[in-house]
Formats: C-alpha cells, sequence, structure tokens
C-alpha cells in the first residue's frame, strides 16, 4: 500500500493553521483590492463546499450562486443547501437555472460534442459569477485546488475564470480533509468528484486514473521532484500511468499563464512585468 502511505504524508498537515491561514488571506485580499466582497459559485462539490465555509468565516459579505443545468445531479442541490444552512446564508445565495441561456447558444452553435457544450457550461457559470461580482462590488472566488490546476482539469476562462485560488494549493486529498476539520457532512467529504458537465460524468472516470494515484504521482513529482521511473516504482504502478499524469501537467501549462505575448520590445508586458516599484 505505497500509494497510501505517501497519501497519509500528504495528510498530515495542520489543518487548523492552513484554515487559519486562508481565511485571513481572503480577508486581506479583499480589503487590499478594494472591494466589498466575495461571490462563489456552489455545486455541492467538496471544493467549492470548503471554499464557501473559508469564506464565510473571512467576511460577512459573501454571495452564493447556485446555477445548475439539466446535468446537475439533484443530490448536488441538496448537498449546496445544506451548507447554505450550516453558514446561516438563507439570505445570501440565489438559484440560476443556466439551460436556457445554453439553449441560446445551441442555436448558435450546432454541436452535440459533450466536451463543448460542458466548457460553454463552466464559461457560462463564469459570466453570471462576473455579472454579480461588479454589481456587488465583489471579487469572485474561485475553488480550483492543485491537483486540478496541476492537471488542467478545469475550462480555460471558464470555472479557472476567477480572481483568486484560496486553496490551490492544497491537494484533492488535502481539501478533503480540510473538508472534514470544518465540520462539513461526511457524504459531502467522501463524493466523488464530478464536473458534472454531462450526466454520469466523473472525474475519475474522465481522467481515467483515481484521484488517490493522481495525487500521491503529483506529490511525488511536484514536491518531491521525483522522475518518473522512480515514481512507478515508489508507488508499484504502471510507468505509463505516471507518464499520462506528467503529459497532463506539461501540456496544460497554457492555462496557468496569461496568454503569451510575443516579445517585440525589452519591455513586453509579459507574466514577469511589474508596476514599477519607483512609481508607486
Ligand atoms: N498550447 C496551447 N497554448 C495556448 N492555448 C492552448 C494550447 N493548447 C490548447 N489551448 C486552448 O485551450 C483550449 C482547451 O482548453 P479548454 O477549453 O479548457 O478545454 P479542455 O481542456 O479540452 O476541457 C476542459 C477539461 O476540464 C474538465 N473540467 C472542466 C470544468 C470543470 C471541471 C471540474 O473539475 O469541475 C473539469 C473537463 O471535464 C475537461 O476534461 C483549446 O481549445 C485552445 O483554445
Ligand atoms: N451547479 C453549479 N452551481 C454553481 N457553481 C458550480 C456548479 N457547478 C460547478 N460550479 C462551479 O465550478 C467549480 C468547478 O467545479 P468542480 O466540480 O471542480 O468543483 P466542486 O464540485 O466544488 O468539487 P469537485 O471537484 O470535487 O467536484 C465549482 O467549484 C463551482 O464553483
Ligand atoms: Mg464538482
Amino acid at each position: 500500500m505505497r500509494v497510501q502511505s505517501v497519501l497519509q504524508e500528504l495528510k498530515d498537515v495542520n489543518y487548523s493553521v492552513i484554515s487559519e491561514y486562508i481565511i485571513r488571506r481572503i480577508s486581506e485580499y479583499i480589503t487590499e483590492s478594494g472591494k466589498n466582497g466575495g461571490i462563489i459559485g456552489l455545486s455541492g462539490g467538496i471544493d467549492s463546499s470548503v471554499t464557501t465555509v473559508l469564506l464565510s468565516k473571512a467576511t460577512q459579505n459573501y454571495f452564493i450562486l447556485l446555477m445548475p443545468s439539466s446535468s446537475t445531479p439533484q443530490k448536488d442541490m441538496e448537498d449546496a443547501k445544506k451548507i447554505i444552512n450550516m453558514i446561516g446564508a438563507n439570505n445570501k445565495y440565489k438559484i440560476i437555472n443556466i439551460d436556457p441561456i445554453l439553449e441560446s447558444f445551441k442555436n448558435e452553435i450546432k454541436t452535440n460534442d459533450k466536451l463543448v457544450l460542458g466548457n460553454i457550461k463552466a464559461r457560462i457559470r463564469m459570466i453570471l459569477l462576473y455579472a454579480y461580482a461588479q454589481i456587488m462590488n465583489y471579487l469572485v472566488i474561485g475553488t480550483g485546488d492543485k491537483s486540478e490546476l496541476l492537471l488542467g482539469y478545469f475550462t480555460k476562462y471558464g470555472d479557472g475564470g476567477v480572481d483568486i485560488l484560496p486553496i490551490g494549493d492544497l491537494y484533492k486529498t488535502q481539501v478533503r480533509e480540510l473538508g472534514r476539520y470544518l465540520g462539513l457532512p461526511e457524504d459531502i467529504v467522501t463524493k466523488p468528484s464530478s464536473p458534472a458537465l454531462w450526466e454520469g460524468q466523473t472525474a475519475e472516470g474522465e481522467l481515467g486514473v483515481s484521484y488517490d494515484i493522481i495525487d500521491a504521482v503529483l506529490y511525488l513529482r511536484v514536491e518531491k521532484m521525483m522522475d518518473i521511473e522512480s515514481i512507478a516504482k515508489e508507488l508499484q504502478i504502471d510507468t505509463e500511468i505516471v507518464h499520462k499524469i506528467d503529459r497532463m501537467i506539461k501540456t496544460s501549462q497554457h492555462k496557468r499563464l496569461p496568454p503569451e505575448i510575443f516579445r517585440l520590445s525589452g519591455r513586453a508586458i509579459n507574466s514577469d512585468w511589474r508596476y514599477p516599484r519607483e512609481w508607486i
């Protein structure tokens, strides 16, 4: 059970310190940005449930959007409501069914490709969050975790289009533990991760690897900087699985960076450029 012992190492962090830190940083970031609070999309999955609870502890000024579509399981809506009850947010949320919006896109984009339509759903949610953020003078609080960010397992400018990523440095395994620490219902903590972009979609089904293996591989590759062969040996898994995960990290780099600017001058405004200190 090498995978389990690596995961144990990964889980073994101080969730009290981590949650206090994230709560403080959300609060500071909102203040420093000159905004009044944060808006978040709550699906009833572990990532948005944990982030919503942390947001509610960081500020009184938050608002939650539930944006179901025909592929949203009823259980997810019920779980989202459980979180809303748990944090006492009964007057701080709104339900928007995104199916009619999707239909209007379908009139223009004639396809039945579930990935294309699923990514449109994620981008519709992003547009709604930004509209409400601007109306309320709030920031859009992202829910991506480190596993998804490394794999590129998110829609570019969809659920990836956010202002801050409070749990972005925690692996999915750690987010579940943090959820447990925060007192989330156990069925939300252990629920299989799913984008629910189409009926029956699960993250593990689409990725073809379990999150236990994904997190163990990511941890050894990214934190421990181990080579592919050694990881396969250490975890007693097929080398091809490690290669696959490694390829996902590599090919999704573009999703984690601002768009490349082709450099024509010494001062291209790329990701290294900063507002000059001498101007401050
Ligand atoms: N090298 C490169 N440099 C710059 N841009 C590049 C590029 N390669 C592709 N691109 C662009 O990126 C696009 C592909 O990216 P994207 O549109 O995101 O699409 P894609 O990565 O194909 O799909 C999104 C994936 O994330 C999953 N997802 C989505 C939403 C939520 C969750 C979740 O966990 O909740 C998961 C979803 O199930 C699917 O597997 C291409 O169409 C192209 O425009
Ligand atoms: N039905 C929905 N209503 C509101 N927001 C949604 C909905 N579906 C997805 N989102 C937003 O998109 C994000 C990405 O979805 P994702 O499935 O990765 O997260 P999750 O459901 O919170 O956790 P998990 O990855 O374990 O399923 C969500 O965290 C949430 O912010
Ligand atoms: Mg989900």
